[in-house]
C-alpha cells in the first residue's frame, strides 16, 4: 500500500498539483518549521525503509513458491473394470483410511445391487433356457464341455425358486433411486433392465471366443461425491468413524437389506443349484469372475447388520462415468511434503475423448490391463476382445507426442482371476494366436505379456534413460497392492525431483 502511495506521489508530481486534489491533501503545509520538516522526513524514510522491508519478503515468497514442487499428477487409465477405481480405492485407503471406511453405510448398497444383479443374470439365463430361446452355442474350434441342460431339466422347484426371488426386483429399485435420484438424466442412464428382458448371450468369433453382456446395463455414477451423498438416508448420525454398526440406519423398515435377508436361503439354494451351475458352464458365464461377485458371501452380506469390510469395498463395482479425484500429501523424511492428486476416468469406449485433457503437465499414468480378460469381450462391442483392447490402447497411449515425458508404470492386474481360469483349463492359446504352443501356466503367460507390452513401450521410448515399470497385480488385495503403490508412490517422486532439479 505504501509502495502505491508512493508511487501515485511520484506521478502526480508530474502533474499539475493544483488540479490534483490528493496531491494538494499530502503536500507539506507552506508554514512547515526546519524541525517540522525534519520530523516529517523522518517519518517518511521509516515509511519507506517499512514498504522495502515488505516489498522484498512479497518477492522473496514469489521465489519460494517457484521453487517448491508442483503437486504430483498421476492419471489411471485403461478400459472399463480394468481396476482403475480399485486403484483409487487403494491408494485412499493408504493415506485417509478414515476417510475410506467413513463411506461403508454408501459401499453398503453397492454390494447389495453387485449381489441383486448376478441374482438376476442367472434368473434371466434359467428363463431363457427354460423357454428354449438361449442361444445356440455355435460351432467353433473351442467346444462347450457341458451340454446345456433341456427346457425339461429346469424343475417345477427351481421355477418355484425364480418365483420367490422376484421381490429381489424391488430392491433393485429402491436401491437405484437411492443411487440416483427419480427424474434425473442420471436415472436414466442407470435403470436396469426388467428380470426378464433382454438375454445374456455368449458369442465366438473364429480365433476368439468372446462373451458380452448386450443390454445388462450396469450401475453407473457420475461423481463419486454426490452419489455417496445419496445415502446419507442410511446414516443415522456423522461421527467420525464408520467402524461402528450403530452408523447405519438398520431399523429402517425401507432398508433393502430387510428384503434380501429375506431371500438369503433362496438366493443360497439357487447358486448351489446343479442346473443352474450345468446351465452356466454351458453359457461359458463365470460369475465369479465377474465384477463385484459376492454369491460366495450371500449369508454375510445379506445379515440383517451387514457392514462392509474394506475388502468388499474393494470388490464393490459400480462403473464411473465422470472423473474422480483423490488427494492427499506425502512427506519424505522431515523436510519435504508433496502434494498429489490422482486422477480416475472411466474406461468405456464412449468416455476415453474425456482423457486427453488431463495429458498436459502429467507426472505419471497408471495403466491398468486386465490380463484375465484374454477370453472375453468388451461390454460395449461384443466384437472386441479385451485383451486386444487393452494392447491397443497401451501402443497409442506410449507412442502420443503429449506424453512422451510421462512416468508411464504398467499394472497387469486380475492375476487372480487369470490363474483361477488357467486351473479350469481354458487355454490362453485359443485366444492369443501368436501365443503359439507355449505352456499354458501362469508364468509363461505373464512373460509373454511383459515383453508384448515392454516391446511396445521400447519401440517409442528408445534412447530413453528411464526404466519401464511393469508389476503383476491382484488390486482387491489390499495387502500386496499396498507395497506396490509404495514403490511407485517413490519412483514417481523421484522422477518428479529430478525434473523440479531438486536432487
Ligand atoms: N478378482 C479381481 N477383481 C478385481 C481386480 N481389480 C479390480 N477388480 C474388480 O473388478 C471390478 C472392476 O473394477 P473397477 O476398478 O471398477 O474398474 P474401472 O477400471 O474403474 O472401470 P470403469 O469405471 O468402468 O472404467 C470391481 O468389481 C473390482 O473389485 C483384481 O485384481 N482381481
Ligand atoms: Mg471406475
Amino acid at each position: 500500500m505504501l509502495h502505491m502511495f508512493r508511487h501515485r506521489r511520484f506521478t502526480v508530481d508530474i502533474l499539475d498539483k493544483d488540479a490534483d486534489p490528493l496531491a494538494k491533501a499530502i503536500e507539506p503545509p507552506p508554514t512547515e518549521t526546519p524541525e517540522e520538516r525534519a520530523s516529517r522526513l523522518a517519518r517518511e524514510a521509516e515509511a519507506q525503509r517499512r514498504s522495502d522491508a515488505i516489498d522484498e519478503e512479497i518477492n522473496r515468497q514469489k521465489q519460494e513458491m517457484k521453487k517448491a514442487p508442483k503437486p504430483v499428477r498421476v492419471l489411471l487409465l485403461g478400459q472399463s473394470e480394468s481396476g482403475k477405481s480399485t486403484t483409487l480405492k487403494n491408494f485412499q485407503l493408504m493415506n485417509s483410511p478414515k476417510a475410506f471406511r467413513h463411506e461403508r453405510a454408501s459401499w453398503r448398497a453397492v454390494v447389495q445391487l453387485n449381489i441383486v444383479r448376478s441374482v438376476r443374470l442367472i434368473l434371466e439365463t434359467l428363463t431363457e433356457a427354460y423357454e428354449g430361446s438361449s442361444t445356440p452355442t455355435p460351432s467353433s474350434p473351442i467346444e462347450a464341455r457341458v451340454p446345456s441342460p433341456t427346457p425339461t431339466a429346469i424343475t417345477a422347484e427351481l421355477l418355484r425358486l425364480r418365483m420367490r426371488l422376484l421381490p429381489l426386483q424391488q430392491v433393485e429399485e429402491v436401491l437405484l433411486r437411492k443411487l440416483t435420484p427419480a427424474g434425473s438424466a442420471e436415472f436414466e442412464a442407470t435403470h436396469l433392465s426388467p428380470i426378464n428382458g433382454t438375454p445374456y448371450r455368449t458369442f465366438r468369433g473364429s480365433s476368439t471366443q468372446i462373451s458380452g453382456n448386450g443390454k445388462f446395463k450396469e450401475i453407473t455414477i457420475n461423481s463419486t461425491a454426490q452419489w455417496k451423498i445419496a445415502f446419507g438416508k442410511l446414516v443415522a448420525a456423522a461421527r467420525d468413524s464408520f467402524d461402528s454398526a450403530a452408523d447405519i440406519d438398520f431399523e429402517d423398515p425401507n432398508d433393502p437389506g430387510v428384503v434380501l435377508n429375506a431371500c438369503a436361503d433362496d438366493i443360497v439354494r439357487l447358486w448351489h443349484d446343479k442346473t443352474v451351475r450345468q446351465l452356466l458352464e454351458a453359457q461359458r458365464l463365470r460369475l465369479e469372475d465377474m465384477s463385484g461377485f459376492f454369491l460366495d458371501s450371500v449369508e454375510r452380506i445379506t445379515a440383517l447388520r451387514y457392514v462392509p469390510t474394506d475388502d468388499d469395498i474393494l470388490r464393490a463395482r459400480l462403473k464411473t462415468v465422470g472423473v474422480s479425484e483423490h488427494k492427499f500429501t506425502l512427506r519424505a523424511g522431515n523436510v519435504l511434503s508433496h502434494d498429489w492428486r490422482v486422477f480416475d476416468v472411466g474406461g468405456a469406449r464412449s468416455l476415453r475423448a474425456a482423457w486427453a485433457p488431463y495429458f498436459d503437465d502429467l507426472d505419471a499414468i497408471i495403466f491398468l490391463a486386465p490380463i484375465s480378460g484374454f477370453d472375453e469381450a468388451l461390454a460395449e462391442d461384443p466384437t472386441i476382445n479385451k485383451l486386444e483392447d487393452s494392447i491397443l490402447l497401451w501402443k497409442h497411449l506410449v507412442s502420443n507426442p503429449l506424453l512422451k515425458n510421462t512416468q508411464m508404470v504398467l499394472f497387469l492386474n486380475k492375476i487372480d482371476i487369470l490363474k483361477a481360469k488357467l486351473r479350469a483349463r481354458i487355454r490362453f492359446c485359443d485366444f492369443v494366436v501368436s501365443y503359439g504352443t507355449r505352456p499354458n501356466d501362469y508364468d509363461s503367460i505373464a512373460n509373454y505379456l511383459k515383453k508384448k507390452f515392454g516391446s511396445l513401450y521400447k519401440q517409442t521410448h528408445q534412447g530413453d534413460a528411464r526404466v519401464f515399470y511393469c508389476h503383476c497385480t491382484v488390486m482387491t488385495d489390499a495387502q500386496t497392492t499396498q507395497s506396490i503403490l509404495i514403490n511407485v508412490k517413490d519412483m514417481v517422486l523421484r522422477q518428479n525431483l529430478v525434473a523440479s532439479s531438486l536432487v
